[in-house]
């Protein structure tokens, strides 16, 4: 739709704009058209050119153009309407009440102005608001009739959407049939919006990393892409998630039409019926068997409160399990709503608070490669810095070679950036159009840029490695993964010592931490007697640590903090793992084709057992104590395995899991027929599904666990 020269045009108007904050009419068409020009990338294209608060602060200026000068007002000025992501992929089908965008607020001040228009409008000095988390995803509305569900619809453009019924179908928490009729209603369209966890997003990258896929940019572009999929059986690998939030339209089972949201009904609205607020629509969805956001929503009276609640609620964004971008502000009474009405782009009842924005552009300097523990070699961008969501980026991971290919990633591009909740920040995309013809391809070294040795890469994989198994970088980042935190635990001797004594050749190799020099080490700067005492003995106290902690502070692959165990479970001293066959290694829990692959190779290298042989010597516990108590009477649980899903409600996660081990149990990380019980929370998914299709595994409350246990 837009000729190369004409995106190259609008971006660099987009950047005057942007710099200058004048509001003056002369900009109108200019504005106009820029705006026009990011809805049709962000809503057809799914590729933004400039972070959401970019394109908000444009979009306040022409309306704050618009609203000193009202004559000016075109009825197709983006102002007037909703962007449109309409495509031909799916057939198109009207909503039954257009789907509308929302009001923003950014700030307290904000909040108060849009209050007091709400005051004027309702003729009340203190209006009951309905507060909830603004869910960030892709809006859907679905229709129910005869308690069916019919159809399911994206936004589009508000008044008509893309039929997806069959991707809708995909997703588990939206029911294929609800019991309205029992409420006396006998078709409804509902709204919500589709997302997908953080957890659905991590394991979706994940996997998509292990097999050299593209990664996701953020949960919400994986949400509304997903939707649009050609293959629901695509759509159903995603995982997604629906909070549905809105009741826009029903027709009672006696026939009568009920006027919610502007549309005209015969029947009176409910003074006090559960329709009768938007809190008591939440409440009836919740009913009928929807995720709505029952437990998250809070009814409040005055703006000042709304204030108090949606800045505690910023503080816990990253706490979610699913990502937010704000809180939406709601008239609780669906007749004041009704009252208030709505503009062609927006419901004057309701406003959205948009949180700190958490996408930046900044430019990408250079890479460097990073040689880690097992010698994978991890591309870095350096980027100039930029401050995001209260941290100050100048680095950022890009994966790996496949992955800068991918998102088109060279140095000198300018680039979006992201830190989504608690993840590390990630580079959403590159932008090409803001080229000038001075930037460089990356090139991916094809040997260490450490040691100087070729890099390898095994078929199927997408990271080269450096296999020199004495390469410098790696010899350092194995030391500093043996004495971390979940490993051998070696406090006082971090990351900064072990670089410091490598470079001053007191330390070349992980059995050499057990002979560290440390009358060498009292003289230099820095270290006192007290320290040396503490570091002596934190390092001979690390000799008795239970044995998981030493395989996995070995640092073989695939072998992570759960593996660690199952392995120190299986044997009752370290040495025992050498007798075992690939095939034995793969009877164990969670220990499938590749991981045992990868321990047998471990321990059929003579330079792996040579240091084995070293740290026995030098004193380092090699049994498995626990083992040989286990199975005595005060372990119930002995030989068990457990798995837990969802959210418990009486206990933390890690209690309960630390319960199952302490009686003797043992915990698994997926489900399968070693499983003997699943414990299932609220809002428990695939995991559920699994177990109910392996009749062996039984499936418990988190109160029948309790009880299992006698407690
Ligand atoms: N970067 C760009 O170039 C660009 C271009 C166009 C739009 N945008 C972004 O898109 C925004 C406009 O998009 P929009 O019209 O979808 O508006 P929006 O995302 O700001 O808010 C409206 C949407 O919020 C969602 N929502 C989530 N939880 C909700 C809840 N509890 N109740 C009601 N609604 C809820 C609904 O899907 C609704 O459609 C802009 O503010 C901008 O940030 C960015
Ligand atoms: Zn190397």
């Amino acid at each position: 739709m837009y000729s190369e020269e004409q995106v190259k045009q609008l971006q660099q108007r987009t950047r005057e704009l942007l710099s200058d904050g004048d509001v003056n009419e002369q900009k109108l068409a200019h504005l106009r058209e820029v705006l026009r020009f990011h809805e049709y990338r962000y809503y057809v294209l799914s590729e933004s050119l400039i972070p959401d608060a970019d394109y908000d602060k444009l979009y306040k200026q022409l309306k704050a153009i618009e609203l000193a000068h009202p004559n000016l007002i075109t009825p197709d000025s983006p102002t007037q309407r909703v962007g449109s992501n309409l495509t031909k992929t799916f057939p198109t089908v009207q909503h039954l009440v257009p789907m509308l965008s929302l009001e923003n607020s950014s700030n307290a001040e904000e909040l108060a102005d849009w209050d007091r228009k709400a005051q004027e409008l309702t003729g009340l000095q203190e209006v009951e608001y309905c507060i909830e988390p603004k869910f960030d995803g892709a809006s859907i509305s679905l229709l129910y009739e005869n308690d069916i569900l019919v159809r399911g619809v994206t936004r589009g453009d508000g008044v008509e959407g893309e039929e997806i019924t069959t991707n809708i179908k995909q997703i588990r928490s939206i029911p294929l049939s609800a019991p309205f009729s029992k409420y006396g209603i006998q078709q409804i369209e509902i709204r919500g919006e589709i997302i997908m966890s953080k957890k659905a997003f991590e394991n979706f990258n994940e996997l998509q990393a292990a097999q050299g896929l593209s990664l996701l940019a953020n949960p919400r572009n994986a949400a509304s892409g997903s939707l649009r999929m050609k293959d629901p059986k695509d759509v159903a690998k995603r995982n997604l998630d629906a909070f549905l939030y809105h009741i826009s339209y029903y027709v009672t089972t006696d026939g009568h039409t009920l006027a919610i949201d502007g549309r005209e009904g015969d029947h009176p609205m409910p003074e006090n019926a559960p329709l009768g607020t938007h809190s008591g629509s939440l409440d009836l969805l919740w009913e009928c068997g929807f995720r709505s956001p029952k437990e998250e929503k809070q009814v409040v009276t005055g703006i000042a409160e709304v204030i108090r609640h949606v800045t505690d609620y910023e503080a816990l964004r990253d706490t979610l399990p699913y990502e937010i971008d704000g809180m939406v502000i709601k008239v609780n009474s669906l007749a004041l709503q009704d009252q208030m009405g709505m503009t062609t782009h927006h419901p004057r009842w309701a406003t959205a608070y948009k949180f700190k924005a958490r996408q930046a552009t900044t430019r990408l300097r250079d890479v460097e490669f990073q040689v880690g523990r097992t010698g994978a070699v991890t591309p870095v961008a350096k980027l100039d810095p930029v401050y995001l969501a209260g941290v100050t980026v100048s680095s950022i991971s890009v994966h790996n070679e496949e992955y800068i290919r991918e998102k088109d990633l060279r140095k000198g591009d300018t680039v979006i950036i992201e830190r989504a909740g608690d993840v590390i920040p990630q580079i959403v995309q590159s932008i090409p159009e803001g080229r000038d013809g001075t930037e460089e391809e990356i090139v991916f070294p094809r040997h260490c840029p450490v040691c100087g040795s070729e890099l390898f890469k095994t078929e199927g994989e997408a990271v080269w490695r450096c296999i020199n198994i004495e390469c410098k970088a790696q010899v350092l980042e194995r030391m500093i993964h043996f004495v971390s935190k979940d490993a051998m635990d070696i406090r006082s001797l971090g990351e900064a010592n072990i670089r410091r004594f490598y470079e001053l050749d007191l330390l070349k190799d992980v059995p050499g931490i057990y002979g560290l020099n440390f009358s060498a080490i009292g003289q230099l700067e820095g270290y006192g007697k007290r320290s040396i005492e503490n570091l002596q003995a934190a390092i001979e106290a690390s000799k008795q640590q239970p044995l998981y902690r030493l395989i996995y502070a070995l640092g073989i692959r695939f072998v992570g903090e759960t593996t660690a165990k199952t392995l120190a479970n299986a044997v009752s001293n370290l040495m025992e793992l050498k007798d075992k066959t690939e095939d034995e290694l793969q009877q164990l829990e969670d220990v499938g084709i590749k991981v045992a692959n990868s321990i047998y190779q471990f321990f059929h290298n003579e330079q792996n057992l040579e240091l084995l042989k070293q740290l026995e010597d030098l004193g380092l516990n090699l049994q498995n104590h626990k083992k040989h108590n286990a199975g005595t009477d005060d372990t119930p649980l002995h030989g068990q395995t457990f798995l837990f899903t969802g959210t418990l409600s009486k206990l933390k996660r890690s209690e309960a899991e630390a319960m199952v081990e302490a009686n003797g149990g043992k915990l698994l990380s997926g489900v399968s027929s070693k499983l003997n019980y699943l414990i299932v929370g609220e809002d428990a998914g695939s995991k559920l599904e699994k177990a109910k299709k392996i009749n062996t595994v039984r499936i418990l409350t988190e109160d029948d666990f309790i009880q299992l246990l006698g407690k």
